[in-house]
């Protein structure tokens, strides 16, 4: 028998994601969900409805995410963790709204989320919230008693989260010709986002300084820069880059793009670089169009060997790291001890987001945090 590990209060899990066509027929739908109301030039948008039919109309994310709930139920269910998991979209079904609905008439009343985002920024973090917000708005609506919501925290410095992505850039340099390998840098992306957001990310206000994601993420890339020096013994020169830039021209988003930065350094004498989406949970379309696709073949043009490394996806280590945070937040609300786990030197995030955390443009209710309307 395994040990029994305990969840109280909570009786349920929820995987919050993003969501992603099925098909082609799901593509301009979809993008109308994910852009309402965002401000996107309608070009942008032509273009990326071309990334999602190049690919059959079909986004990888929700396989990705069928996936990582298995791997959950399995982890869970050897380690003798009694919780049930669900899974919501933000932008595409399942639907937030009808898997909270579910998860009521199934009887949850404190519901644990996990986000399939890692770092703290609006996009990454409090757009999840409000999605929350308003899927509990709407199950108030049709007169359900509500149940209550929390969010794991921030999990992008937990050894299961970097670990893995630690393996894929040792096995991304061991697939570079030899002659090249030893010369390799590293190019670690994440999504770019506006530069205003970037600022004012994670706690501000007497709580920290904002700049959280650009923060949260150079110590990604460090630890795992670190990690692979360990496993190499060489030393790869790294920089975070960006990746997957979108809204209007006028306004500042964090730079360089990845396809710049390949030339940049091309242009260098840097013999090969294996690109690493650490902003990343999964696989998903924004790795395989504007990484697999654009990037790599800017690099072929330039005649820069490239690789990209993996991404957690449905890693053992990861469903570990999901369990290990529940057992600890779980521990959290009773009011005993925690020994929330972290790599390097940020620490643990914060548990609750609290008020004001990762602003948004518009003043609009957020669930599962300290300024959240609802108990
Ligand atoms: C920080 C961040 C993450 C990482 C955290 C997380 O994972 O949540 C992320 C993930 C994702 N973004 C995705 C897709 C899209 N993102 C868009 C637009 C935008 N993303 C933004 C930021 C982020 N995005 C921003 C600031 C915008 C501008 C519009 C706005 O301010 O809201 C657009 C509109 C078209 C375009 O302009 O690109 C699409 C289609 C998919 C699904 C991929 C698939 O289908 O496999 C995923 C996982
Ligand atoms: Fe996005």
């Amino acid at each position: 028998m395994p040990d029994v590990l305990d969840a109280t209060p909570y009786d349920a899990l929820l995987l919050l994601s993003f969501g992603g066509p099925e098909g082609p027929e799901d593509v301009v739908p979809f993008l109308e969900n994910v852009t309402r109301g965002r401000g996107i030039p309608k070009e942008r948008l032509k273009e990326v409805g071309q990334h999602y039919f190049l690919f059959g109309g079909v986004s990888p994310i929700n396989d990705q995410n069928r996936a990582l709930l298995e791997a959950l139920r399995k982890d869970f269910a050897e380690h003798g963790l009694d919780l049930p998991v669900y899974w919501g979209n933000r932008n595409w079904a399942p639907y937030l709204t009808d898997t909270l609905r579910e998860m009521v008439v199934d009887g949850r009343r404190r519901i644990l989320v996990l986000a399939t985002s890692a770092y703290a920024s609006y996009s990454g973090c409090r757009q999840y919230r409000e999605n929350l917000a308003d899927a509990l708005a709407a199950l108030q609506g049709e007169g359900l008693e509500l149940p209550r919501v929390d969010k794991l925290r921030h999990y992008f410095n937990h050894p299961g989260f970097v670990e893995p992505m630690v393996d894929g850039v040792v096995a991304s340099l061991a697939e570079l010709p030899e002659d090249v390998r030893e010369g390799a840098h590293l190019a670690f992306t994440t999504h770019s986002i506006p530069t205003a957001s970037a600022d004012t990310s994670g706690p501000v206000a007497g709580h920290g300084d904002g700049g959280a994601y650009v923060r949260q993420h150079l110590e990604v890339a460090r630890l795992v820069a670190e990690a692979v020096r360990e496993r190499t013994g060489v030393e790869h020169p790294w920089q975070l880059v960006y990746q997957s830039r979108s809204g209007a021209a006028h306004i500042p988003w964090l730079e360089p793009d990845i396809c710049d930065h390949l030339e940049e350094r091309h242009a260098a004498g840097v013999p090969a670089v294996v690109m690493a989406p650490i902003g990343f949970v999964s696989d998903h379309m924004e790795v395989l169009y504007d990484l697999d696709t654009e990037a790599t073949a800017r690099a072929r043009e330039l005649g820069l060997p490239v690789r990209r490394s993996a991404t957690v996806g449905a890693d053992p280590r990861f469903a570990a790291a999901v369990r290990d945070l529940v057992v600890e937040r779980s521990a959290v609300e009773r009011g005993q001890d925690a020994t929330p786990c972290a790599l390097g030197a940020l620490g643990p995030s914060h548990q609750v987001c609290p008020v004001g955390c990762c602003p948004a443009r518009a003043d609009r209710p957020a669930a599962a945090g300290a300024d959240s309307p609802y108990a």
